[in-house]
């Protein structure tokens, strides 16, 4: 069955002392190393960064959104122009959201049917409807590599059988989902787990979504503003009841700490915002901590931005450039920060692989929870 999916997984080491594993996944655009870290560049642009700066600081795979996209510059142009790929000069592994989330966070009036969701498109107010079928049509033109099924994106406290309900729909929706599918061979759909902080719901989700054999798999609906240990604990229960030998994708995680903590508990992938979001701000992440360069100590500060980092621009600038840039309200400013901290990212995925093939990823998180300041009381 596995050999007609467009993405393999191969599990390489599972780290002596906790559930991380190293692994490696083949796509149609190139074979990466988990875990790994995937750059968000939800209009068809990691924001501030060209597709060279994602290469030259060993980017694998990015993220684009369905929802964006669709609504512009619309999936059809995209699919005109040869899919996502062509159109934005990436030639590594694209992965795309369904775009249910999108429309829960984003857009107002919306209101979910079995049928899918109904919704005001928020550049223009008009009414848009995404349903299962709709979410595979748009990322079959876009031609990602990973697709995510449409799931029901629900409040995190909500009650057990509101939580019921949702885990149902989404498992009929990943049915639908799969029986819309056009090219599995080009394109592997993931099945998003949910079920908020419910043991019993989150086992059914799983066990539902396992049943249907799909390349990979998604842990949703965390990361919406509940506490990093909730996160742990439901991931603790969770990622067992999940295949070994597919990818385990944790949506929306963004944190060094929980990247390590999502890391020991098995998942292989994560996207997050924050690096870019952040970047815009003048806010670094460094090994030492967050550095917010606008702060006026760095003023007459001549030191280079990150000796430890290896991108061009920490070891080109210093931190009173990169002040004055931001100061200036100069864009170049948010280009070097934003490139800064997807390094410092990728970095980190890099140092805790090697951490994981050396059995020693406790002793890196120790180091890291100090360095970063996660202990500072
Ligand atoms: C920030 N917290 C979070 N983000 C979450 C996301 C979005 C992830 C995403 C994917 C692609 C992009 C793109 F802009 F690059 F396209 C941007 C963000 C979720 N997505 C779905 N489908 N189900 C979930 O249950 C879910 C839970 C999520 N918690």
């Amino acid at each position: 069955m596995a050999e007609d999916y467009a993405v393999k997984y191969e599990l390489l080491h599972v780290e002596k002392h906790t559930g991380a594993r190293l692994g490696k996944i083949t796509t149609p655009h190139g074979e990466v190393m988990t875990p790994m870290f995937m750059p968000v560049g939800t209009q068809a642009t990691v924001k501030n960064v060209s597709t060279r700066e994602l290469r030259e600081i060993h980017s694998q795979f990015i993220l684009a959104n369905t929802y964006h996209l669709w609504l512009r510059p619309g999936d059809e142009l995209i699919a005109q122009a040869g899919g996502l790929h062509k159109f934005m000069d990436w030639d590594g592994p694209i992965l795309t959201d369904s775009g249910g989330f999108q429309v829960w966070s984003l857009s107002q009036h919306n209101k979910i049917s079995e049928e899918g969701v109904t919704f005001r498109n928020h550049l223009n107010g008009e009414k848009m409807f995404l349903s299962p079928e709709v979410a595979m049509r748009i990322q079959n033109n876009l031609g990602s590599d990973v697709m995510m099924q449409l799931d029901e994106a629900i409040p995190y406290f909500e009650t057990y059988d509101y939580v019921k309900n949702s885990v149902e729909r989404t498992s009929r929706w990943a049915e639908r989902a799969m029986a819309a599918h056009k090219r599995p061979e080009d394109q592997a759909l993931f099945g998003i787990v949910q079920g908020a902080g419910f043991k019993q719901l989150r086992k059914q989700s799983a066990n539902d979504l396992v049943s249907l054999d799909l390349p990979g798999y998604a842990v949703g609906g965390l990361s919406v503003g509940e506490s990093k240990e909730e996160m742990n604990r439901v991931l603790d229960f969770t990622v067992p009841w999940l295949p070994e030998n597919k990818p385990r994708y944790l949506m929306g995680v963004a944190a060094p700490d929980s990247l390590v903590d999502g890391v020991m508990r098995g998942i292989d992938m994560f996207d997050c915002v924050l690096p870019t979001r952040i970047g815009r701000n003048g806010t670094l992440m460094t090994k030492h901590g967050r550095v917010v360069i606008t702060n006026a100590k760095y003023k007459n500060d001549f030191s280079p931005i990150d000796l430890d980092l290896d991108d061009y621009g920490s070891t080109h600038y210093t931190k009173a450039y990169l002040h004055h840039l931001f100061n200036a309200n100069e864009l170049l400013g948010q280009n070097i920060a934003s490139v800064h901290n997807l390094r410092y990212l990728l970095k980190l995925m890099e140092d805790m692989r090697q951490a994981i093939a050396e059995d020693r990823l406790l002793d890196f998180r120790a180091e890291l929870m100090e360095n970063y300041g996660y202990n500072k009381k």
